[in-house]
């Protein structure tokens, strides 16, 4: 087995085919190779978990929540502390993992495990912060409203950036004495699962509050119906977050859904235009394109059009890509073959369609080059979905109100961005974009672990997470009233 050979402390061998159940007892009903995408390379077998792998998983979860909820906050403050010492300690090794088994770029396995220590540290303030309030009552008796965790949480996350998507989940639900099932994408099951069960095994979390369990739509539906998980957060494509979302309504469970992108960057005339091109590229091409808030229409303004395009298509032309893993290209290869198919094809039927290839539009294996479309219009694939690949949607305005009315086109977004010389002109047009993330003079692609994050429409269901929204999302209001003697009722 091709198990790399860089995996030290994170010991790959340990989930060859099994599930973390708190330690690496249990098999799963199938197993496959997890592909390098830019070798075509196996580099570790994984289980893949079934319908009933995942109820075994549940009923452990279910056994050890109620002593984990009850264990001092500062003790769960101390887990979270000491994961978050692990994935410091670990940066080099956890980086080059993620970023071959996602086929990112150094800098982006570095930056999922920057922010992992960051979502940790945060995720441990949660349980020692006052969770409630004393509610105005009638006299003799006291009236409190506290937060009490859900139970078991069902985390089921995506390929892209798999460590960040999965912990700013379980990191918050795990602090706030939840137990945690969670499920990640089968492509990307050590960056979306095993290295965090790998550093919360080591960290002390007891046995049990936490699952994890690669699988694909049999055992996520699984996780969403049973009833003794009632709160899913799901992170993915609008298409199963929909179905999520009607599965979680029928079993009348909380779900969080942060969903895909239509992410409008609106260039007025007066930017400055390197700038403005080098925020566009990193915008639209970091990770291939395959990130939800990615710049994927760019609205330029027409007096600076040419302009902006003659720079963007120079920089597709320089742009390296290839194995990201090597340090020495800007843009790795995408997940798979079924991913770029898909993306290729948007590509071409946006072309068939009246726009014009400025640049790209070719692969060699799995790197797609850095593309550039222009003339590009709503009504083109490339504009009205999501293309999920490394490409510059160039789109032509000629005021504030058409940049606008082309930007609300959607049924909302995850993330604009605005960039001017004028910061209160850009700031009009951002108050007017229905959004989830507003940005001036940046683009799209911003998140920190201390806002919230989410986005209207095929963004998500109105859920953040991050920040002020994890107390929210990962506790429910639980009333209490306290009489010191039962009181004389007229019945
Ligand atoms: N809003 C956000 O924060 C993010 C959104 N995304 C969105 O995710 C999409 C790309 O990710 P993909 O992995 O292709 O998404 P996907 O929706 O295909 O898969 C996401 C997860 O759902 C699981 N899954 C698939 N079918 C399921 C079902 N019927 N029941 C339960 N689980 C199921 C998959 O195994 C995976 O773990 C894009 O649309 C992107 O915009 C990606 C990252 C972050
Ligand atoms: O694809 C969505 C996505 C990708 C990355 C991040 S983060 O910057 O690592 O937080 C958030 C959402």
């Amino acid at each position: 087995m091709g198990v790399a050979e860089h995996i030290n402390w994170a010991d790959a061998a340990c989930w060859n085919g099994t599930a973390f159940d708190g330690g690496w007892n249990t098999r799963l009903a199938a197993s496959q190779d997890v592909v390098e995408p830019a070798t075509g390379q196996p580099l570790w077998r994984t289980g893949v978990a079934s319908g009933a792998d995942m109820n075994a998983a549940i009923g452990r979860a279910h056994a050890a929540q109620a002593a984990w909820a009850a264990t001092p906050p500062r003790d769960r403050a101390a887990i979270l502390l000491k994961a978050a010492a692990l994935f410091e300690q670990h940066f080099d090794e956890l980086a080059l993992m993620i970023a071959r088994e996602t086929g990112g770029i150094i800098p982006k396995g570095q930056h999922e495990v920057r922010e992992a220590v960051v979502l940790c540290r945060l995720a441990a303030a949660l349980p020692m912060q006052a969770q409630g309030q004393v509610l105005p009552s009638t006299p003799g008796r006291l009236s409190i409203a506290r937060r009490v965790p859900h139970g078991v949480v069902g985390v089921i996350s995506p390929f892209n950036f798999p460590l960040i998507l999965s912990l700013r989940s379980v990191a918050p639900a795990l602090a706030l004495g939840n137990a945690v099932v969670l499920k990640p994408d089968v492509r990307t099951p050590a960056s979306g699962g095993f290295i965090i069960a790998r550093v919360f095994q080591e960290a002390g979390l007891p046995a049990g509050v936490l699952q994890v369990l690669p699988g694909n739509a049999e055992a996520g539906e699984a996780l969403v119906v049973d009833p003794r998980v009632p709160m899913i957060a799901f992170t993915g494509s609008p298409g199963v977050g929909r179905r999520i979302g009607e599965l979680a309504g029928k079993h009348l469970k909380k779900v969080s859904l942060e969903l895909g992108g239509a992410n409008n960057l609106i260039v007025l005339e007066d930017a400055d235009l390197d700038a403005a091109a080098s925020a566009v590229a990193f915008g639209a091409w970091f990770h291939q394109g395959q990130i939800c808030m990615a710049s994927n229409r760019v609205l330029v303004h027409a007096a600076i059009a040419e302009g902006l395009k003659a720079r963007l298509v120079g920089k597709a032309t320089h742009l390296p890509v290839g194995d990201g893993a090597s340090g020495q290209v800007a843009l790795g290869p995408m997940i798979d073959q079924k991913q770029l198919s898909h993306f290729d094809a948007v590509v071409k039927d946006t072309v068939k369609q009246g726009a014009t290839l400025e640049a790209g539009g070719t692969h060699e294996g799995l790197c797609y080059k850095p593309t550039v479309l222009s003339g590009v219009k709503p009504g083109m694939r490339s504009f009205d979905e999501e293309p999920f690949g490394p490409v510059v949607n160039l789109v032509t305005f000629g005021s504030d109100d058409e940049a606008v009315a082309l930007a609300n086109t959607s049924q909302g977004g995850l993330a604009a961005a605005v960039i001017s010389r004028d910061v209160g002109r850009a700031m009009a047009i951002g108050e007017r974009l229905n959004a989830g993330m507003v940005h001036i003079n940046d683009q799209t692609v911003n998140d920190d672990c201390t806002n919230p994050f989410g986005g209207p429409g095929l963004g998500g269901n109105g859920s953040a997470v991050g920040g002020p929204a994890d107390i929210d999302e990962y506790t429910r209001w639980q009333w209490w009233t306290v009489k010191a003697a039962l009181p004389q009722y007229p019945f």
